[in-house]
């Protein structure tokens, strides 16, 4: 596979290197934008990445952050102060753009819910998007094979979490490719996305009027279909019980009784006072890397 990333950035941080790169992505069909880190385990050199080669000898385990509406690869990238626990436990990790840019779909940018900012990581199949909002197929095939080719990535150990519309990501993605995802943690995830009016509003644009399209992508209809637990090593949520989105949006009670349902171990901690937001997000971070390293062996 030849593929040409561009490095847009780099940055020296906790002893590896954050970094920005571009690429002509073959599941949308257009630029696409990325961020990682490469922890000092993987022998991450500035001259390697001047060259254009592939940089670090040491394959570590991968984690891929999926953020929520309105973000950039930016966005976790600076404000959930996740690179030193990653840098602590030799993770990898990676955070990809939230949808196609400039795709010309037809009201993709009337609004910070649907369209640009707001992939929803699912597969369109739509007329008007199915071209190029594929961010699944982004996430699972496309970025999942550069993180362990072209990037230092161990393709065996390989975990996913995510915030909000990312958390609802995670939750699904995770379920459609256990064989790809090892591990699995979300904070205020959408946990129902075929019941609140963001997943409503997302999946008839994107999957159309038929709702039984959708629930191929509702982590709680997911879970509550599955013979097995698909992951027995435990799920981590937290859920802030001062959030702005919870009552209406989030619904985190019906992914818990999914999981009790299939007897799929869950850990979903509810906390006082805390909102939607990255210092939110920022104060659990190192239990869910803790988490992930857990699980994947790191
Ligand atoms: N613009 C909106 C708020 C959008 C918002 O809160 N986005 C969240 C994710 S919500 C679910 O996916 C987010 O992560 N924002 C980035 C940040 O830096 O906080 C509004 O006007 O309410």
């Amino acid at each position: 596979m030849t593929v040409q990333l561009e490095l847009v950035s780099e940055h020296r941080c906790y002893g590896g290197w954050q970094r920005y790169y571009q690429h002509a992505s073959t599941a949308i069909g257009l630029p696409m934008r990325f961020a990682v880190f490469l922890p000092e385990q993987t022998e991450a050199s500035s001259a390697k990445a001047e060259g254009g080669q592939p940089m670090g000898t040491t394959r570590r385990p991968v984690l891929i952050y999926l953020a929520g509406l309105t973000c950039t690869e930016d966005t976790f990238t600076v404000k959930a102060a996740a690179q030193q626990y990653a840098a602590h436990h030799g993770l990898i990790l990676i955070t990809p753009d939230t949808s196609p840019r400039g795709a010309g779909a037809p009201g993709e940018e009337e609004s910070w819910d649907f369209g640009t900012g707001a992939g929803f990581y699912v597969d369109a199949t739509t007329p008007d998007f199915a071209k190029h909002y594929r961010m699944e197929s982004y996430v699972a095939d496309e970025l999942f094979t550069l993180a362990t080719t072209v990037l230092p990535g161990d393709a065996e150990r390989v975990g996913i979490f995510g915030h909000s519309m990312g958390g609802h990501g995670a939750l699904v993605l995770a379920q459609r490719h256990p064989d790809k995802f090892k591990s699995v943690s979300a904070f205020a995830p959408i946990a129902a996305p075929t019941r609140c009016p963001w997943g409503e509003k997302a999946f008839t644009g994107y999957l159309g009027e038929d709702r039984s399209q959708w629930e191929q992508y509702d982590a709680s209809c997911l879970m509550s279909q599955q013979t097995t637990a698909p992951y027995p090593g435990g799920i981590l949520i937290d859920q802030g019980l001062a959030d702005q989105f919870l009552e209406r949006e989030l619904y985190p009670h019906v992914f818990e009784e999914a999981c009790a349902k299939v007897g799929q171990p869950l850990v979903l901690r509810r906390h006082d006072g805390y909102d939607h937001g990255y210092f939110f997000i920022m104060t659990f971070m190192g239990d869910h890397i803790a988490h992930h390293a857990r699980q994947l062996g790191a």
